[in-house]
């Protein structure tokens, strides 16, 4: 394992409105893994255990410690317990972190376990030096700017979509989430630019997807699938080039 990058805090306290299954799509298996396990182990290859939070609904307890009863090397990772939104969720695992002001902390959604390794590495480089960064990651599609008299397309260039990690100074998403709770804040790099911060970026993975919608799990599977494929190519080519390349 690589020397800690700082901490991370991985949000799976959603209560999944726009999944409306029983079980809270983090808890959801993903060839027999829960997706919650997938995305920590993503950062179990960075960081140690205790540089981990994970916050989790209180009504979520007893599913939480039967996963790290059948996954004991979760059972370091400290965990917090959700808010209503978001924004409370971040603000009450932060109170389990106490570090340097200029320790990174990053944000990460327990339903993006597609991140990729080179992404994390990138995010947390490009915030040591910065002091903040997030992934964006171009659209496919073109867009459309829709207001009240109407809407109209916009250059698609210009318009990024977000993704995780989202990575800050200690101090500095500290000060953030002191402020007052806002309906507009969707995630960590708004309330850091509401105090009047630049944010910097850098490129994320197109496969770091938001399990969100029910299909979006038969895209998880599809991705698992084309990992191992990738995965099973490259140790083709290697196998190949052990035997005939010299
Ligand atoms: C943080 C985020 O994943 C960036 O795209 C997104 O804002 C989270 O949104 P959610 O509505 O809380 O799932």
């Amino acid at each position: 394992m690589t020397r800690d990058l700082g901490y991370i805090i991985i949000l799976a306290a959603g209560s999944g409105s726009r999944f409306s299954t029983a079980l809270s799509k983090q808890f959801m298996e993903l060839q027999g893994k829960p997706i919650v396990v997938r995305t920590i182990e993503k950062y179990l290859k960075h960081f140690s255990a205790n540089k981990i939070r994970v916050v989790i609904a209180e009504k979520h307890r007893v599913i939480w410690d039967k996963i790290t009863d059948f996954f004991p090397h979760l059972k370091p990772i400290i965990t917090a317990y959700g808010g209503s939104e978001r924004f409370y969720s971040v603000r009450n695992a932060l109170e389990t972190i106490s570090c340097s002001e200029k320790e990174l902390i990053g944000v990460h959604d327990a339903v993006r376990p597609f991140v990729s390794d080179e992404v994390i590495q990138r995010v947390y480089q490009i915030a040591q030096a910065q002091g903040c960064c997030v992934p964006i990651f171009n659209s496919v599609n073109t867009l459309r700017l829709v207001h009240s008299d109407g809407n109209e397309t916009i250059d698609r260039s210009s318009v990024k979509e977000v993704q995780n990690p989202q990575v800050f100074r200690n101090a500095l998403l500290r000060n953030a989430y002191m402020q007052p709770y806002e309906k507009r804040f969707h995630d960590d790099a708004t309330l850091v630019e509401n105090l009047g911060y630049k944010i910097y970026t850098c490129n994320g993975n197109y496969e770091n997807i938001k399990i969100t919608y029910p299909q979006d799990l038969y895209l998880a599977e599809g991705l698992m699938k084309w990992f191992e494929n990738k995965n099973n190519e490259i140790s083709n080519i290697q196998d190949y080039k052990a035997i005939h390349v010299h």
